[in-house]
């Protein structure tokens, strides 16, 4: 994996190391979300912000942005006062600064609108302000409607229909989007079960009257559908998954881009994370750097169904996995900078 530019620095008020993987800008200029974590190492979060940066650049090729990939870490040693955050997102904000644009910071794990909007004190790049500040808001909505679009692509694929009626939902991750999906999915009639590792998520899981599950579990709970939803490398070469159907917004869901042919193998239908979960940048992206309105984003969102069905046709048609397929498909947009937002399947191989 190359990145065209990784940015390490100590902050000058926090002392807190922050870094900026800018990984392409063939496409235009790199967008990402700014994460705000306790890494056990700065090394921990150097291998993040590449494999995260590098998922970017995918995510924005598929969904057909004029963006490249790229992301931002802080590197925490300790959860940190409110004061103390402050600072450190300051000293963020002038290494983002530091590179005039080249890369575009909205929020990630950790941080959210108001944090953008203390970047913004220092740089123009940042997206996703809070909506009383001229920016949109949490992409978590949009980017849960984005989930739904895949969805019901490898609904049709795996059950030959996309209705959730009468089908069991398990969402491994009851935060921003995971509250959205289940909320979604129960109104279309599904079952719906939750896992998370926070008390107070799943205390509100139990308000909405859903039934939940120990995080160990939920890979073996029977479900048709499996949604990942918190963290990413839960899908590695031995994990054993019930659910015939994995899609979901957690980037970097696979410890391996091997995994996703193990999957297959075994007859279950994994959607590449980078292009289930591109809901939201296409919204946030779409609202405040295009001028669209809530309406003409939400439907570009929506064709996020399209894009899916066209790598899951492919991928049946070649004999591939999508993931394979939304490769080729973010590839081909990368090299020749055209527009193919959904694949074509191939002309079958001849032997040589
Ligand atoms: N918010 C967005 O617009 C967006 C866009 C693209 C991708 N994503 C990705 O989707 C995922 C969810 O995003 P979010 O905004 O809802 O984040 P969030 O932080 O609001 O929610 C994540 C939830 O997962 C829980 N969690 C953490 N580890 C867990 C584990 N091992 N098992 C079960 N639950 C666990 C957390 O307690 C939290 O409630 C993240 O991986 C994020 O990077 C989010």
């Amino acid at each position: 994996m190359s990145v065209q530019e990784l940015v390490v620095r100590r902050g000058r008020r926090s002392g807190v190391t922050t870094m900026v993987a800018v990984h392409s800008r063939v496409l235009g200029p790199a967008v990402g979300g700014c994460r705000f974590k306790v890494y056990p190492d700065v090394r921990d979060a150097i291998d993040d912000v590449l494999r995260l940066s590098a998922a970017m650049t995918r995510k924005c090729a598929v969904a057909g942005l004029d963006f490249g990939g790229g992301k931002s870490v802080v590197a925490l040693e300790e959860v940190p006062t409110p004061e103390r955050r402050r600072d450190i997102l300051l000293d963020h904000a002038d290494l983002i600064a530091s590179l005039d644009g080249a890369y575009l910071a909205g929020p990630d794990v950790g941080t959210g609108p108001a944090d953008m909007l203390v970047l913004r004190e220092r740089t123009p790049h940042v997206f996703c302000l809070p909506e009383e500040h001229g920016g949109t808001g949490s992409s978590s909505g949009p980017t849960a409607v984005g989930v739904l679009a895949a969805l019901r692509a490898g609904a049709r694929t795996v059950f030959g229909d996309a209705s959730m009626r009468g089908r069991t939902v398990v969402i491994s991750g009851y935060g921003s989007v995971g509250a959205h999906l289940a909320a979604d999915l129960v109104t279309q009639g599904a079952e719906v079960i939750v896992s998370d590792v926070d008390e107070h998520r799943l205390r509100a899981a139990a308000e909405q009257g859903l039934r939940r599950v120990a995080p160990d579990q939920v890979l073996g709970v029977e479900a048709d559908v499996l949604i990942p939803a918190a963290v990413g490398g839960v899908l590695g070469p031995a994990t054993e998954v019930s659910a015939p159907l994995v899609v979901g917004p957690a980037n970097n869901q696979l410890t391996e881009d091997a995994v996703a042919d193990e999957l297959a193998a075994r007859g279950v239908l994994w959607i590449p994370d980078f292009v289930a979960s591109a809901g939201g940048v296409v919204y946030t992206l779409g609202r405040e750097k295009e001028n669209l309105t809530h309406d003409e984003a939400l439907a570009r969102v929506e064709t996020l169904e399209d894009t899916t069905r066209g790598i899951l046709d492919a991928a049946s048609a070649n004999g591939t996995t999508p993931l394979a397929e939304a490769n080729v498909l973010a590839e081909a947009r990368l090299t020749s900078g055209a527009e193919p937002r959904t694949p074509s399947p191939r002309e079958p191989r001849t032997a040589a």
